[in-house]
């Protein structure tokens, strides 16, 4: 890659990081355990969203992406020592609000609900069983924007109706509802606040395919309203469907980040792993990495990918720094 080009890339990255509505460097997230042992979940993740785009985080289990989401809400357990920024763009020309410092007080009074949505892992356990849809968003729209008692009703059928939530369920409990229902009873929760950044950890997760696509379908609908999500997910087949850009996440950090027609099209990511995760779909080669992800309290110093990696090197014994969004020393060629 030449000079100019990745000049042009940075170009670009600067810009995308100006217009951000959340802009994350360097995040790191480490946990602390007994005995003086730690987990590196998250190390020196940066990102970018936009307004009206999707950004898909994908990776095998446990390679730090919930932690990550965690970390950007406030949510992380006391034994987690946290860096980074993560600049959240202020409401209508105020400043930003860097997520990592926030306290407590902020973020449960100014930042979650109301400018981060959160579309939950689990929606059903995510409502209380023995309260409606109604009394939930009733209760949400209440606690989120202080509309009068009079208004709350009206206010709650639009938030089901923007979450193609049938209003004919509303005096429902939540075991009464498919999962499908239940996935959108939620996110008619998390659209309450009107965020403008929307975050949805694996909303897909138990859902069969016909009602992983119409989910994703919905979550695309208010992207393209305006708003920006935070997809974290291992389901690439969802991610594909809605995603504008990919991020891949491995042993904690981001390895790649490529446009999605990039990324899933002919020309295929660039990064051995990605181009692995991918490889091992059923609907393409369906060969699997070989090896397992290391553990994560024993991280190596170079590229944490290398033993599994058909393209290492002695130089993987290095830690390969993000060129043109790869972190690789040796990343394949485009396919196409
Ligand atoms: N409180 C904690 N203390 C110690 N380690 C933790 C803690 N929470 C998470 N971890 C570790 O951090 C790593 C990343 O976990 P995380 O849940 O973010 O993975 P993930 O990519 O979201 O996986 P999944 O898709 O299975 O949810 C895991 O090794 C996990 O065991």
């Amino acid at each position: 890659m030449t000079g100019n080009v990745l000049r042009a890339l940075e170009a670009v990255t600067a810009e995308r990081a100006e217009a951000a509505v959340l802009s994350v460097r360097g995040l790191t997230v480490r946990f602390h355990l007994s005995g003086g042992r730690t987990v590196d979940a998250v190390s020196d993740a940066d990102l970018d969203l936009v307004p009206g785009e999707c950004l898909a985080l994908v990776g095998e289990s446990g390679c730090g992406k919930s932690v990550l989401a965690s970390a950007l809400l406030g949510l992380l357990p006391q034994n987690a020592e946290t860096s980074g920024t993560a600049l959240l763009a202020g409401p209508d020309g105020t400043g930003p609000t860097d997520l990592l410092t926030a306290g407590e007080k902020t973020l449960a009074r100014t930042i979650r609900g109301r400018r981060v949505g959160l579309v939950p892992q689990s929606p059903a356990a995510h409502l209380t069983p023995v309260r409606t849809v109604r009394a939930h968003l009733e209760e949400t729209v209440r606690a989120l924007t202080g509309t009068p008692r009079r208004e709350r009703r009206a206010r709650a059928e639009e938030a089901a109706g923007r979450a193609a939530f049938p209003a004919t369920h509303l005096d429902r409990h939540p075991h009464e509802l498919s999962g499908g229902l239940a996935q959108r009873a939620a996110t008619a929760l998390a659209l309450i606040g009107d965020a403008r950044l929307l975050l949805a950890d694996e909303p897909t997760t138990g859902l069969d395919r016909d009602l992983v696509d119409r989910t994703a379908d919905e979550l695309r609908r208010h992207v393209d309203e305006g708003r920006a999500l935070l997809l974290i997910t291992h389901d690439l087949a969802a991610a594909e469907r809605i995603a504008d850009r990919v991020a891949v996440m491995y042993a904690g950090r981001i390895v790649e980040t490529a446009p999605a027609h990039r990324f899933f099209g002919p020309a295929g990511p660039r990064h051995p792993y990605a181009r692995g995760l991918l490889d091992a779909l059923p609907e393409r080669a369906f060969t699997p990495i070989p090896g397992m992800p290391p553990e994560l309290t024993a991280l190596p110093d170079g590229c944490a990918f290398a033993p599994r990696c058909p393209r290492a090197t002695t130089l993987c014994a290095t830690r390969p720094e993000p060129r043109a969004a790869v972190a690789c020393h040796h990343p394949e060629h485009p396919r196409a």
